[in-house]
Formats: structure tokens, C-alpha cells, sequence
């Protein structure tokens, strides 16, 4: 760990954010907001005057790492730090926090949202009354299907996932998960969860949703394979990382009608996703807005303020992942 805790007048950098202000953090520590639109040669040449990094978007890599001679922590605005290159800061001694608290119910929701509206078919409705057509919905391919009975499987049981039990277990699911490591009985009894391996997961389930972090362990872990276990009538739910989804094997897997459908809230490529996407009828696309709601937000800068400030000022680390 890099010296200087308790420090007075830290000097805190806020990059890729849209925010200008951050009450908490102002109170205590000096502020800077990097200017939008600011490139890395803008940061390359001004991180080395901070103690501490806010970052939103911006990727943080070794180089960045390097030129940010005084930095002492890093803090992420969200769940995910893949963006940041964890390893190389903490061998130059930087803590780097993330934001779990803030995040695990919007994302959760957005899990259950995509489940729900691939369930009742949302999107094919809504397309098809904005041109004014009326389906009947007598035909059997215009109905959905009720999540009440069937079987979630959550893969990536930590925060969001346990959360996304407590809301499919309200609405009656059956729910499998797989996780690096399986809970104590108690708390699977306490969150009505089973442990199965992921092969089982993947057979079983009429729900597969994506909830672990984005590591190396877990990079498309749906990928042909996997798709293959899956029933034809399943669907697939991804609102943690693109990465852990083989996007060309999704693709011919939807395209062959292989599995139901699928929601994804996250890409392989962000912003820049893979638009043939946009032509199947069998998939509902959000753009990365798991934790985009008003209350997240606010809730966000505030986690992230009191990660630096605990840290910079009181001296003790609070959300870290390294
Ligand atoms: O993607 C959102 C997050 O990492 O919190």
C-alpha cells in the first residue's frame, strides 16, 4: 500500500463520468472532474497530480497505472473493474474498490425484467402495435409463457444472483445456481437455492442467467457447448459481462432456433455491438443499463465517495477488491 493515509486536501480525479458535482467527496477532498471527452494522452499527462481516481468508463491500464505517480486508490463506479488492470496496481501498491451495494438490486431487476418480458413476449407486442397490428393472440404463437413454475439457473451466485433468487422465488421458480464456490447449506435453504454443476444447470433450466464477474474463469463460458445442453425452449439472460458469451455461437444458436431467445443487456463490443443482433425476432437488446436507474446512480457516486474518503482520510479501506 502506497504511504499517506488520513490525508488532508487528497486530490481526487473524477474521470468518464457526466456528473460535475460530488457533495460528499467535495467536503473533504479537492476535486477535479476531467473535462468530457477528455482522450488517454489528457489523462497520461494529468493523473500523476492525483491521490485517488474515480473512474466511470475509462479504461485504467498499466500505462495509466504508471503515470499516475501519487495514486493510492482507484475506485470503480459500479460492480465490474474489469476496466481496470487490478493486477498491475496491486503490485504498484494501489487499492482499487468497487460499488456492489449500489448496484445489486438494479441489476437483479434488470435480470428479472428481460426474464419476464421474454416470458410474455414483450417485444413482439410492442413491435407489432406500433404498426398498428393487432395480434390475436388466440394463435399460439402469440402467447407466452408463465415463469411460475419453471426453473431459473443463475450462474454467479454473489450479490446480484442472490437477489435475483429472492425475486424468482417470489414468483414461484424453481432455481438452480453454479458458483466458484457453493454456499452454506443454511443460506442456500434460507434463498431456496441448489447447487448443480454447470453442466446440469445448463439441461435443466428453462432461464439461464449470466451474474458472475468477468475473469478469465468465466470468459464464454457460454459458447457452443453450452448452448448445445440447453433445451430449444430456453432463454438466455446476460446483464453482467459480454465477454462470458461466444456472440457468433449465440448467434447461430438463435438463428437455428436452438434456444428460445435470448436478453442481453451487454455486448462482446460496447458501444459498438454486433448488429446482426437487431435481426432476430427472438431476442430483447438493452444497452448496458442494468444499474441505469435514477436511485442507482445517485447511490453509486455516493459508494464511491466513501470508498476514497474512508481510505484517503480514515485511513481504512472499504469495498476492495485487490
Ligand atoms: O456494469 C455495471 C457494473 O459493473 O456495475
Amino acid at each position: 500500500m502506497r504511504e499517506m493515509l488520513k490525508m488532508e486536501n487528497a486530490k481526487v480525479l473524477v474521470a468518464g463520468l457526466a456528473v460535475r458535482q460530488l457533495p460528499e467527496l467535495e467536503k473533504v477532498c479537492e476535486v477535479t472532474f476531467a473535462p468530457a471527452g477528455a482522450g488517454k494522452d489528457w489523462y497520461l499527462a494529468n493523473l500523476g497530480d492525483f491521490d485517488a481516481l474515480i473512474t466511470g468508463k475509462l479504461p485504467v491500464d498499466q500505462e495509466l497505472l504508471d503515470a499516475g505517480k501519487k495514486l493510492k486508490i482507484v475506485s470503480a463506479t459500479g460492480v465490474g473493474y474489469d476496466h481496470i488492470d487490478v493486477d498491475y496496481a496491486s503490485s504498484q501498491g494501489i487499492i482499487v474498490s468497487n460499488c456492489p451495494a449500489s448496484v445489486m438490486q438494479p441489476t437483479a431487476e434488470m435480470a428479472f425484467t428481460l426474464l419476464l418480458a421474454l416470458s410474455r413476449k414483450l417485444a413482439l407486442y410492442n413491435q407489432e402495435m406500433r404498426q398498428e397490428n393487432f395480434l390475436d393472440t388466440g394463435l399460439l404463437e402469440n402467447q407466452g409463457q408463465s415463469p411460475v413454475g419453471k426453473t431459473l439457473g443463475i450462474f454467479g451466485m454473489g450479490r446480484i444472483g442472490k437477489t435475483l433468487a429472492s425475486y424468482a422465488r417470489t414468483f414461484g421458480m424453481n432455481i438452480l445456481y453454479h458458483n466458484r464456490h457453493q454456499l452454506p447449506e443454511d443460506e442456500e435453504r434460507a434463498l431456496g437455492v441448489s447447487y448443480v454443476p454447470l453442466a446440469d444447470l445448463l439441461s435443466q433450466a428453462d432461464y439461464v442467467s449470466l451474474n458472475a464477474p468477468a475473469t478469465a474463469e468465466t470468459y464464454h463460458v457460454i459458447d457452443e457447448a453450452a448452448l448445445s445442453m440447453m433445451q430449444p425452449t430456453a432463454f438466455l439472460i446476460n446483464t453482467s459481462r459480454g465477454s462470458q458469451v461466444d456472440e457468433a455461437a449465440l448467434l447461430r444458436a438463435l438463428k437455428g432456433k436452438r434456444i428460445a431467445g435470448a436478453g442481453l443487456d451487454v455486448f462482446e463490443e460496447e458501444p459498438d455491438f454486433n448488429k446482426e443482433f437487431c435481426q432476430l425476432d427472438n431476442v430483447i437488446l438493452t444497452p448496458h443499463a442494468g444499474s441505469a436507474t435514477r436511485e442507482s446512480r445517485r447511490s453509486v457516486l455516493k459508494e464511491a465517495s466513501h470508498n476514497i474518503v474512508s481510505f484517503l482520510v480514515d485511513g481504512v479501506p472499504v469495498n476492495r477488491v485487490n
